[in-house]
């Protein structure tokens, strides 16, 4: 007997919800699993490291309006008095720091290409990156930036790819400084493939830049050996925390950029890896939280733990 679309409606949610728990096996959410993490990370030093979007703040169509709530920003500012803390994301490095508004964090932005840290912290040295600068309060910088030598190509690019935009309905191109992105969530399904062929003919013309696709986007950036993983590793050692069984990093991300900070932290074999992600996907994570209210929770329960450790 056939069951009534309602019925198949709610069979297909049960689907994936045992299809979420099967992947919650391999991948246990970070809330449930807060007793252990306690338990790693007791008397150890944990560097909280954090991506922007999907994380911090929910997908919305328009990139402009992604902020994050009042609530959030307090928890992190929480996290960032108790905890080393730096967001590394795709958006330029000005721009995430418009959002967070955080002057107790760090801030890496550009998938990590550009970052910036006090050079009282610095314990990289000799670094052909790295350029000292006084920020706006007046504090002495460093700033790491890799890719500094595409940044005219970056614009040419942007330009190409603003024309291709502006002929298809719901497409935009956001600059985020050392990268580009080519946003599609606006886009009817039936003009993306052509969107895609279009952008990837234009990039054809340079081969030191890849594209590589998040959630309806396309990413463009030089081709170097850096990303998100690097940066946590540069972080982590510009800011003295190296080669220090004692220290231990959690990089919570949503987004295929993401994994290359979940495979540094598996390659360094200590800390905690976490994806967010609201259904079932192949990530090198070891913990997972469903959406930005989980990550908030787990940052909350995170910033009263160590207040706890601090007092008692
Ligand atoms: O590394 P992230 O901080 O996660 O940045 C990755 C991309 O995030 C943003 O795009 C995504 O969020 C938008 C706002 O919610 C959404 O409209 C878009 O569809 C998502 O892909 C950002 O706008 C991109 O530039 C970043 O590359």
């Amino acid at each position: 007997m056939e069951s009534n679309s309602e019925e198949r409606f709610h069979d297909n949610e049960d689907v994936i919800d045992d299809f979420y728990d099967m992947w919650l096996k391999n991948h246990p959410s970070a809330l449930s699993s807060f007793e252990e993490i306690k338990s790693v990370a007791h008397e150890k030093q944990m560097v909280v490291f954090l991506d922007y979007d999907g994380t911090l703040s929910p997908i919305v169509n328009n990139p402009d309006q992604a902020f994050m709530s009042t609530e959030m920003r307090s928890a992190v500012r929480e996290i960032g008095e108790h905890f080393p803390t730096a967001i590394i994301s795709g958006r330029s490095r000005d721009k995430v720091f418009q959002f967070v508004r955080l002057n107790n964090i760090y801030y890496a932005g550009s998938h990590g290409m550009d970052i910036s840290t006090p050079s009282v912290s610095l314990n990289y040295g000799n670094n052909e990156h790295q350029t000292r600068t006084i920020d706006e309060k007046g504090n002495d910088m460093v700033n790491f930036c890799p890719v500094r030598d595409f940044l005219p190509r970056i614009q040419r690019i942007k330009d190409k790819l603003e024309k291709i935009a502006k002929d298809i309905k719901g497409a935009s191109v956001e600059d985020n400084k050392f990268c580009l992105s080519v946003h599609f969530r606006c886009v009817n399904e039936e003009n993306v493939g052509k969107l895609k062929e279009m952008v990837e003919s234009t990039m054809e013309f340079y081969n030191d830049f890849r594209i590589s696709e998040g959630k309806k986007v396309l990413e463009i950036r030089p081709v170097i050996d850096w990303d998100k993983g690097r940066a946590l590793q540069y972080l982590l050692d510009t800011l003295g925390f190296e080669d220090s069984s004692n220290v231990l990093p959690i990089y919570i991300g949503d987004d295929k950029t993401d994994e290359d900070a979940f495979k540094m932290i598996k390659s360094i074999g200590r800390g905690f890896p976490v994806a967010v992600s609201t259904t079932p996907k192949e990530t090198e994570a070891l913990y997972s939280l469903r959406d930005p209210t989980e990550v908030m929770s787990f940052l909350i329960l995170l910033a009263k733990w160590k207040m706890g450790c601090t007092f008692s």
